[in-house]
């Protein structure tokens, strides 16, 4: 059985994927909902350059505080929306918690992906889009590719480098990340959903 890091909550199974830190979480005492919305599409991906308030300088999905009286799911709409002109039929692929200290709450973030969106992206007063190239992208998307520069972890929040690769296999996770006061990643958890095994009869 795993032990869940405080803040996760899941009934069913799961496999850890990233473990590492200090020995204890950091406390908190009430939590936030927000969202963050990633396309991903022909071997590239969509992350936006944030260049306003929290986050500023680092490059992330689109998304940004749940209303009140709105679902996750609606304001994951509404914020990449906002944020980069566009729709898309999210899908929600996971969670994650994060704990800033200095900041008056933990942050619980639905994280959404599509592979097709509608719409025409444009830059906006908090975020500048931009396409990166995927990892490993198969052979046909080579063309779409180039030119673009890989996924820009040193400019990303520093647990990113953890559950990306889950996001853009199209799996299912949850984690959890504590940082520093500078943005260091001082503790982590993240574990995935098993994929189901191919039935081989
Ligand atoms: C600590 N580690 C983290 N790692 C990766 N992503 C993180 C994050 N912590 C917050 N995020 C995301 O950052 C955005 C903040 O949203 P933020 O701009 O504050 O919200 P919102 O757009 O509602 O703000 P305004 O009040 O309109 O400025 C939102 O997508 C949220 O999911």
């Amino acid at each position: 059985m795993l032990t869940l890091p405080p803040g996760i909550i899941f009934d069913g199974t799961l496999e850890e994927v990233a473990n590492g830190g200090e020995n204890v979480w950091l406390p908190y005492d009430r939590k936030k909902l927000y969202t963050n919305a990633f396309i991903i599409r022909n071997g590239k991906l969509l992350l936006g350059y944030k260049k306003r308030g929290f986050g500023k300088g680092l490059y992330n999905g689109f998304g940004g505080k749940v209303d009140p009286g709105e679902t996750p799911a609606q304001a994951a709409l509404r914020e990449l929306k906002e944020e980069s002109g566009i729709t898309a039929p999210l899908e929600h692929c996971g969670v994650l918690f994060f704990v800033v200290p200095d900041i008056d709450h933990a942050f619980h973030i639905d994280i959404f992906r599509a592979e097709e969106y509608d719409g025409t992206i444009i830059e906006t007063e908090e975020m500048r889009p931009q396409w990166f190239a995927l990892p490993n992208a198969d052979a046909p998307t080579q063309d779409e590719q180039k030119d673009l520069q890989p996924i820009p972890f040193d400019h990303m929040w520093k647990d990113d480098v953890y559950w990306m690769p889950l996001l853009l296999a199209s799996r299912h996770f949850l984690g959890r990340a504590d940082f520093d006061t500078e943005g260091n990643l001082k503790k982590w958890w993240f574990g995935a959903v098993p994929q189901t095994p191919v039935d081989s009869r």
